[in-house]
């Protein structure tokens, strides 16, 4: 236990800003990474995740306390050594234009090869293989300008593996990109902590993914103690509520979604049960009905395996059947504005 213990990215009562004579940004932040592990830090913007970030990687120092790579205080490691433990992605846009993949990746070796230093045939399979790891394998010879986000960031993240640190730490890694490749991101650096048993941090605004695929969460807002657990205990212990919850939006501790609060003006009987009947509950509460089982003068059913699958009633009197939620609102819209 104490040999593990040696490996991990600490911090001691870190206290973390920028200027000496003003107030900190966060003090006494106690955290740890470990190898293996993949840790989310979530924050509001402006909460100082980037200055954590930018503390933890020995770019910015410590307004007191101390960051620890096993027992090594960080800013006693020299920047050479550092390059050995530490790979950090930042979200600036990199000025790599001209560069093909395979020659972005390569930089990862240079705290084996020195800047000018020639690739040995390991550090080539290293390049080569980490290149295919992200999945950007067929792209080897591409311009880095000529990518799409998506697979730049993927470039970063093979670089940082070639680097055969320990811990990776990456700031917003996902910010640029759409859904579909933030998960594809995730999933990456999540599949990579565990079959590398690399410590990864990442910063993200994602809440909702980084709900479904951190090992640990660091919640970070202004003003409040840095939180520190597993996804499942702090929304269990309502720390997400407390977090960021503001005026109009509100965190259902259940589905570990963000809800709008919406001005609710009538209640409709709903009646039925299935994927439909979900999505209808929804349409009607994105437009102002609180939907309840019995009690309202209209009632909307839901049928199952028939044509027109949605009706609404008024007092037990059809009033309309169709075939789309879109219809259904408008009827629903057209009657109670009609007979409220
Ligand atoms: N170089 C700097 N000098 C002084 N203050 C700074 C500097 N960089 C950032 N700040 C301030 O520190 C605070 C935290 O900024 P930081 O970038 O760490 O937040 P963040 O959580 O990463 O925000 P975002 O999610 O918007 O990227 C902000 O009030 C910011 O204005």
């Amino acid at each position: 236990m104490q040999q593990t213990k040696k490996l991990f990215l600490r911090t001691d009562q870190l206290t973390i800003g920028y200027d000496k004579q003003a107030l900190p940004l966060h003090e006494n932040i106690n955290v740890s990474v470990k190898p293996g592990q993949f840790t989310c830090l979530l924050g509001p913007n402006g909460a100082g995740k980037s200055t954590l970030i930018k503390t933890l990687c020995g770019f910015i120092k410590p307004m007191s306390g101390q960051v620890w790579y096993g027992n090594e205080k960080i800013e006693r490691i020299p920047e050479a050594q550092r390059a050995k433990k530490i790979s950090v992605v930042l979200t600036d846009r990199l000025d790599v234009q001209n560069l093909s993949v395979f020659e972005l990746v390569a930089l990862g070796r240079t705290p084996y090869t020195g800047f000018f230093g020639k690739l040995l045939p390991r550090d080539i399979q290293l390049v080569y293989h980490a290149i295919e790891e992200v999945g950007l394998k067929g792209y080897t010879q591409k311009s880095i300008d000529k990518m799409s986000d998506g697979e730049r960031q993927k470039a970063m993240i093979a670089k940082a593996l070639v680097q055969e640190t320990p811990f990776i730490i990456l700031d917003e890694p996902a910010a640029f990109l759409d859904l579909p490749a933030k998960i594809e991101i995730m999933q990456l650096l999540r599949r990579l902590s565990k079959e590398k048993n690399r410590g990864i941090l990442l910063s993200t605004h994602d809440l909702e993914m980084a709900l479904q695929t951190a090992d640990k969460i660091w919640l970070m807002a202004q003003g409040k103690t840095l939180q520190e657990g597993i996804p499942e205990d702090l929304v269990l212990n309502n720390q997400f509520k407390h977090f960021f919850e503001r005026e109009g939006i509100q965190f259902d501790n259940y589905t570990g979604t963000f809800k709008y609060h919406k001005q609710i003006q009538h209640k409709i009987n709903l009646k039925g049960e299935g994927n439909a009947c979900n999505w209808v509950a929804r349409a009607l509460h994105r437009i102002g009905f609180a939907t309840v089982d019995e009690g309202s003068k209209y009632t909307v059913q839901i049928y199952h395996n028939v044509p027109s699958q949605f009706a609404l009633y008024h007092s037990n009197k059809l009033v309309l059947r169709c075939n789309t939620i879109e219809e259904l609102m408008e009827g629903v819209v057209r009657a109670v504005a009609a007979k409220p």
